[in-house]
């Protein structure tokens, strides 16, 4: 039986008044990719901040299996610890914010190696190879400015593979794209986690996108009322 990456277990959190989680339970396998839908406000977005340590829960726990360390529960970490866990373990692909337009594709796709302590030239040196894994030859010097929205989206995923993370987390990673350029960095995002034997959450309001994982999880109203996995028979 494959030990999971991930078992979250009674989560909630509210922000006020409002209960954007309530009472989630949810476990992830290495090599699974899982997509999140749900009505807008359902708390998708919430739900991933807490199973990726930006968010700490109200109540809850969320373990993961990784490395060679013994389980660990990410809401009882420092913040410090958390921020670590993430830098070393976990990737992320969101829409807002963590590239850096002033440096070139392969200094954005190298930072997360750098800041883990890496040496410029091998942390380069990775990004070159990944960023060329997804079909960015030629575009390494290139400002963000000077790449499509596709391409910047895939120099996002590099950025997130680049330090080879246990579970990658995505939020709307195609929503600003045509539909050609969805199918090509979503292929690319699967090839590059799952391909891999690690693991992929995304959140998607992209029926053809959540189409293309194994399993679909449904939330409304901060519960997650239905779970493909559940219904798939699947023998884990
Ligand atoms: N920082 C915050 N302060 C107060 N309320 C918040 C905050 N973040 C989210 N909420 C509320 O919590 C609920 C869940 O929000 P969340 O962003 O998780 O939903 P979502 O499903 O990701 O939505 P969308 O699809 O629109 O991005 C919503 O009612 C939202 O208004």
């Amino acid at each position: 039986m494959t030990q999971p990456i991930l078992v979250a277990q009674g989560l909630t959190k509210s922000y006020g008044t409002t209960r954007a989680l309530d009472d989630i339970i949810l476990t992830l396998f290495p090599g699974e990719s899982v997509a999140i839908m749900g009505p807008s406000g359902s708390g998708k977005t919430t739900l991933m901040h807490c199973l990726s340590g930006i968010l700490v829960p109200d109540t809850g726990s969320v373990q993961l299996n990784i490395g060679d360390s013994d389980s660990i529960d990410l809401p009882t970490l420092s913040e410090e610890h958390r921020a670590r866990v993430r830098r070393d373990h976990l990737g992320f692909v969101f829409q807002e914010g963590l590239l850096l337009p002033e440096l070139t594709a392969q200094e954005n796709a190298a930072l997360p190696l750098m800041l883990s302590g890496v040496s410029r030239s091998t942390a380069q040196h990775h990004a070159r190879q990944w960023l060329s894994t997804l079909g960015l030859d030629g575009m390494f010097e290139r400002r963000l400015g000077e790449l499509s929205g596709g391409q910047v989206q895939r120099v996002a995923i590099a950025r997130a593979q680049v330090a080879e993370p246990a579970v990658v987390f995505a939020d709307e990673p195609t929503g600003a794209l045509d539909s050609e350029t969805s199918k090509t960095v979503l292929t690319a995002l699967l090839n590059t986690t799952v391909g891999q034997g690690r693991s992929l959450v995304l959140v998607t309001h992209d029926e053809d996108v959540a189409a293309r994982c194994q399993r679909l999880i449904h939330v409304r109203d901060g519960r997650l009322v239905s779970d493909s996995a559940d219904t798939a028979g699947v023998n884990r």
